[in-house]
C-alpha cells in the first residue's frame, strides 16, 4: 500500500520520516476550513482531517491518502493560524499565562474506508510580558501554524508545562499515527 500525505505542512512530513514511513506528498488540498456554527472544536478538527484525506482521494486500490488538522483551543475559541502580526501578539497575548489545549486529528482514507483518530494535548504557558510577545512575534516563526507558535522551534521558551502528545503539537500525533498505519497496512520504520 502507497502512502500519499494530503499536506503541505513540513512538520507532518518531518515527523512522517521520522518513524521511517515511506510516503509522497501530495501538492495541500485546497478544501474551506471555516468551522461550521456551533461546531464544537473537537468535531471541527476531525472533520478538517477528513475532508483533507478525501480531497487527495486517488480512487486506486493500492494507495491511502493522509490529512490532518491542528487547532489551538482556549475555552470554547478555536485559534487557527493568525492573519497578521497583530493578530499573532493578539492569540499570544491571550494564551499568556493560561492553559489551552491543542487538538490535532490524522485520517487515513483508502479504499477499506476512512479512519480518524485524535490526540488532545493540554499546553500551559508562562506568564509572559507584551515586549517579550512582541518579540516572538517578530521572529515570524508563529506566522503559519495554529495559535501563532510553534513548540518545536523558538516558541519552546513559551511553554511551562504540557500533558499529552507532543507530536500532536506539532502536528500529527504519533501514537495515533501508528495505529491509522497499522490499520491501512502501511510500513513504519523503513530505511528510507
Ligand atoms: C501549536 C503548533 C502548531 N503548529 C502547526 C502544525 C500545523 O502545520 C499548523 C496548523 O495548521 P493546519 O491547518 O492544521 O495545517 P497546515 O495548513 O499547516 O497544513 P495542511 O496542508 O496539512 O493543512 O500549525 C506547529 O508547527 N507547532 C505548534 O506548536
Amino acid at each position: 500500500m502507497e502512502l500519499l500525505l494530503a499536506s503541505g505542512s513540513p512538520r507532518r512530513a518531518e515527523l512522517l520520516r521520522q518513524i521511517g514511513v515511506p510516503f509522497r506528498v501530495l501538492k495541500a488540498p485546497d478544501i474551506d476550513e471555516t468551522p461550521q456554527p456551533g461546531e464544537a472544536p473537537l468535531a471541527y478538527v476531525r472533520r478538517m482531517a477528513r475532508e483533507k484525506a478525501a480531497a487527495g482521494a486517488t480512487g486506486q486500490s493500492d494507495q491511502a491518502v493522509m490529512g490532518a488538522d491542528t487547532a489551538v483551543v482556549l475555552g470554547e475559541q478555536i485559534l487557527g493560524k493568525p492573519r497578521d502580526d497583530a493578530h499573532a501578539l493578539a492569540m499570544l497575548t491571550a494564551l499568556s499565562g493560561r492553559e489551552h489545549q491543542v487538538i490535532s486529528a490524522v485520517c487515513i482514507h483508502c479504499a477499506a474506508g476512512e479512519n480518524v483518530q485524535q490526540s488532545l494535548t493540554r499546553v500551559h504557558f508562562r506568564a509572559l510580558d507584551k515586549a517579550t510577545l512582541q518579540a516572538y512575534v517578530a521572529t515570524g516563526e508563529g506566522r503559519d501554524k495554529a495559535g501563532a507558535y510553534g513548540i518545536q522551534g523558538l516558541g519552546g521558551a513559551l511553554v511551562a508545562t504540557l500533558n499529552g502528545s507532543y507530536s500532536g503539537v506539532v502536528g500529527l500525533p504519533l501514537e495515533q499515527t501508528v495505529t491509522l498505519l497499522d490499520w491501512a497496512g502501511i510500513p513504519y520504520w523503513q530505511r528510507l
